[in-house]
């Protein structure tokens, strides 16, 4: 029965676990706020930071890395990919370290999994990463030749949400057609039609909802102008829309439980910041209703921010005219990678090679 220890960077948070098999004997989040991310000038430069994190669990845990079989973490900004379980090789940490597709916490996934497998001689992998990419050709085409749409979002929830609401309507995932809304530090909106997530919102590099911290969407000329405003430079403009966008940029922090407090406290503006956040992600549930030309099963509600009533209840009050409302707080994401791994370490899957 092999050991497996998850590993799950995301924007705001580092999750941790520990399977044996399939079943989980511990999972942990350790939530990272504005200020202790802002120390750092790199996604890469967290390297340390997390790594050192997820030993200190570990250790809390009584558990030695010598006891685990295998690693797998959250796969990042690669190539576009089709979904799987996916080893991690030499050729995936070049592009994880030089992070051509962009920054992201996810990338550190593959990368700390690559290093501490390596000091153990045992694999590391990598599943659904947030580059899967089932888009269907028409929905890549943009108003601008040069840029083409990318499918990045929350590949690995959105797909194991969706496949727990299919379930849930006592039908299988190629059978249905969904729409999975995933609230976390970055929110996507997937159209899954008959199993592949043919539409989604690139949920880091600007479309769709703003999020706890990144601007989504914006008006493009605007945009432009503050870019040759002469204010920023560019590193500084790419931390306005990731990062350091969305409600950071409004209210100071990436936290939504500090934004209900400040509500509580009478704050209007954080009231109505927050209730722009479930407008936009409301009507990007709309536009996804229109890619499945209205046929659609269910609407699936996720990540951290759906453990909040009041913010689904936002969100459900404008959309369940669409199809029925379900809500999945958190993720399925540690069971997920470890059963990827599971998968491929029982035999029942052969990894996917990167190259
Ligand atoms: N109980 C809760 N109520 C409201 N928001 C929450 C709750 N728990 C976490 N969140 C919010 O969810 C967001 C993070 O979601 P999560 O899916 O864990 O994302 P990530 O993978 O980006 O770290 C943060 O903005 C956090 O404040
Ligand atoms: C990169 C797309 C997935 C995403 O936004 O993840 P987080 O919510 O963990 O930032």
């Amino acid at each position: 029965m092999p050991l497996i220890l998850v590993i799950n960077p995301g924007s705001t948070s580092t999750k941790v676990a520990v399977f044996k098999d399939t079943v989980p004997l511990f999972t942990e989040t350790l939530r990272h706020n504005t200020e202790e991310l802002s120390k750092y000038k790199s996604i890469i430069d967290q390297f340390e930071f997390r790594t050192q994190a997820i030993l200190n669990m570990l250790k809390e845990k009584g558990i030695s890395l010598s006891e685990i079989d295998a690693i797998v973490g959250r796969g990042g900004l690669l190539k576009p990919i089709e979904s799987g379980t996916y080893i991690v090789n030499e050729k995936m940490i070049e592009d994880l370290k030089k992070a051509e597709r962009g920054e992201h916490a996810s990338n550190l996934g593959g990368i700390i999994a690559y290093t501490l497998a390596k000091e153990h001689n045992i694999p590391a992998y990598i599943v659904d990463p947030v580059v899967v990419d089932e888009l269907e050709d028409v929905a890549r085409i943009t108003g601008m030749p040069e840029i083409e749409k990318s499918s990045i979002f929350h590949a690995l929830n959105q797909k194991a949400i969706a496949r727990r609401l299919a379930a849930d309507l006592h039908k299988k995932y190629e059978e249905v057609n969904l729409i999975i809304a995933h609230l976390g530090g970055g929110i996507s909106v997937g159209a899954h039609k008959h199993g592949r997530v043919v539409d989604v919102n690139d949920a880091l590099n600007g479309e769709g909802p703003f999020s706890p911290e990144r601007a989504g969407g914006l008006p493009v000329l605007d945009l432009v102008k503050l870019c040759y405003s002469g204010k920023y430079t560019y590193q500084e403009m790419k931390k306005k829309l990731i990062g350091q966008g969305g409600i950071v940029a409004h209210l100071g922090t990436n936290d939504v439980r500090e934004v209900y407090k400040k509500i509580e406290e009478g704050d209007k503006k954080a009231e109505l910041v927050l209730e722009a956040m479930a407008y936009q992600t409301a009507k990007e549930i709309g536009a996804m209703a229109v890619v499945l030309k209205g046929h659609v099963d269910a609407v699936g509600i996720t990540g951290g921010i759906a453990y909040n009533e009041d913010f689904v209840k936002r969100i459900s009050e404008r959309v369940k005219f669409i199809a029925p409302v379900y809500v999945y707080p958190g993720e399925d994401e540690m069971l997920a990678l470890a059963q990827g791994a599971y998968r491929v370490l029982s035999g029942e899957e052969k990894a996917k090679m990167y190259s």
